[in-house]
């Protein structure tokens, strides 16, 4: 079959610590997947190692058939994958309307319909922030304005790395609200967030990840359902 993403068999190093121990991860065109697990177990790792941030690694990653484990984070962005990053990554001199601006950018296939005034309805309270620099807004703002960033960018796959992380209720769920809102458009999504029932009832598949390794993984329901699944997660 034919993966947007597929990783095998991936091992990752920081120095002589090994973090991550073999693990398989394929995605999907279109599809959500949720990765879980508690902190530490190498969740961000995963996913920097992917992008190539982390690069004491081994194994197989393949972005549409395309081998990506000598490529440069910027090559793997080119090939479709947005990263939302824990902590964001916006300019912070700049001002909302240009942080998105500089972003936009058409799809592979020539894909423009995540237009800047798209975005501004997605994210109304943005529109109301355009002449800000990004450093002026609140943590949810920022985070909105990353997420808009990675939607001007029409990737294929949209990774969000605790996109809810440290904000106010409302603004998280304005976020989830969004989040729907990609997975209905087509964009295939990966998920890291602390709120593990959120995650698993938007994502089509997840991940449990303990010590580096997948412990558990399945449709959203099966391991929502799973009596491992308390274990694994601690709670
Ligand atoms: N830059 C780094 N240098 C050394 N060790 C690291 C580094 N980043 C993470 N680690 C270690 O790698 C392991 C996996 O961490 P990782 O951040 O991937 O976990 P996580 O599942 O994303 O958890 P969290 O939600 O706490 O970020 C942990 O033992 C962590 O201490």
């Amino acid at each position: 079959m034919n993966h947007l993403l597929d990783a095998r068999d991936i091992h990752a190093w920081y120095g002589s610590s090994h973090v991550l121990h073999g693990i398989d991860l394929h995605i999907q065109s279109k599809e959500t997947i949720g990765l879980l697990g508690k902190n530490g177990m190498g969740k961000s790792t995963l996913i920097r190692t992917l992008l190539g941030h982390v690069t004491q690694r081994e194994g197989h990653i393949a972005i549409r058939g395309v081998d990506a484990m000598q490529m440069q984070p910027y090559q793997v962005a080119r090939l479709g994958v947005a990263y939302v990053p824990e902590g964001r990554g916006i300019f912070g001199n700049l001002t909302v309307k240009e942080n998105l601006l500089m972003a936009a950018r058409p799809g592979r296939h020539g894909e423009v319909d995540w237009t800047f005034d798209r975005v501004l309805s997605t994210f109304p309270r943005l529109a109301e922030r355009l002449t800000n620099l990004g450093d002026q807004l609140s943590g949810g703002e920022q985070q909105m304005l990353s997420i808009s960033r990675a939607l001007m960018t029409h990737p294929e796959l949209l990774i969000l790395d605790e996109a809810t992380e440290g904000l106010a209720p409302l603004i998280v769920a304005e976020i989830w609200r969004v989040i729907k809102e990609i997975r209905s458009s087509g964009i295939a999504t990966l998920i890291v967030d602390r709120d593990w029932r959120k995650v698993l009832q938007h994502s089509d598949r997840a991940l449990v990840l303990q010590k580096g390794q997948v412990v558990l993984q399945g449709d959203a329901k099966e391991v929502f359902n799973h009596p491992d699944l308390s274990k694994y997660l601690g709670i």
